[in-house]
């Protein structure tokens, strides 16, 4: 089974934490990203340029439904929350979600020469700021834990998180 679901906007920290987490734990890692591209069989930027943000939604309803007959550390996209129905599937299981929040000008900082996140490029920052604040309370209402990550490095993130869940983690290890 997943051992806790990791969420937040784009540049917040899910894939490199999720990392991080699944090496400690020796864990594998779900990063549904990789999951869309490996089932498109292309990059997000393509799947956005040939077939739009509504095909890519609906990949990652798929994939997210998946994820969940696996096992291991769940890092999300950051546009995971867009969807009822998938917040309604965060928000019914029993898995630990934790929000990973930053503000947005670290956040534009961390990705604005990232040219792998197709809404990063067509935002801009006055745009990803007016996503972030519409997305906020979607994180905030299928979370269960939230940790800022403004001035912490990936790795006092995992740390915190562990600290967190560390009895739930272990108990699903054996
Ligand atoms: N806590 C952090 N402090 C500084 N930079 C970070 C932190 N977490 C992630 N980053 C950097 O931000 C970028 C996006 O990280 P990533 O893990 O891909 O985020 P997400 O999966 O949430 O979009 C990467 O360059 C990564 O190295
Ligand atoms: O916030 C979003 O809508 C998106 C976030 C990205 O994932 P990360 O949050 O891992 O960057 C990726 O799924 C896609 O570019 C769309
Ligand atoms: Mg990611």
């Amino acid at each position: 089974m997943l051992d806790v679901i990791l969420v937040g906007f784009m540049g917040t920290g899910k894939t490199t934490v999720g990392e991080v987490l699944a090496a400690n734990f020796k864990r594998p890692q779900i990063d549904l990203d990789d999951e869309i591209i490996t089932t498109a069989g292309k990059s997000i930027k393509q799947i956005f340029a040939d077939s739009g943000e509504v095909a890519f939604r609906q990949l990652e309803t798929q994939v997210l439904k998946q994820a969940f007959t696996k096992n291991g550390i769940l890092s999300t996209g950051g546009g995971v929350v867009e969807s009822a129905a998938n917040r309604e599937l965060l928000r019914q299981t029993a898995i630990p979600v934790i929000y990973l929040q930053t503000e947005p000008a670290a956040i534009f900082q961390r990705l604005k020469s990232d040219d792998g996140r197709p809404l990063v490029q067509q935002l801009g920052e006055v745009g990803l700021r007016k996503l972030w604040q519409r997305r906020v309370p979607l994180y905030q209402q299928v979370a269960t834990h939230t940790i800022t990550t403004d001035t912490r490095t990936p790795q006092q993130v995992s740390q915190q998180i562990q600290q967190l869940l560390g009895q739930e983690v272990l108990s699903h290890e054996i």
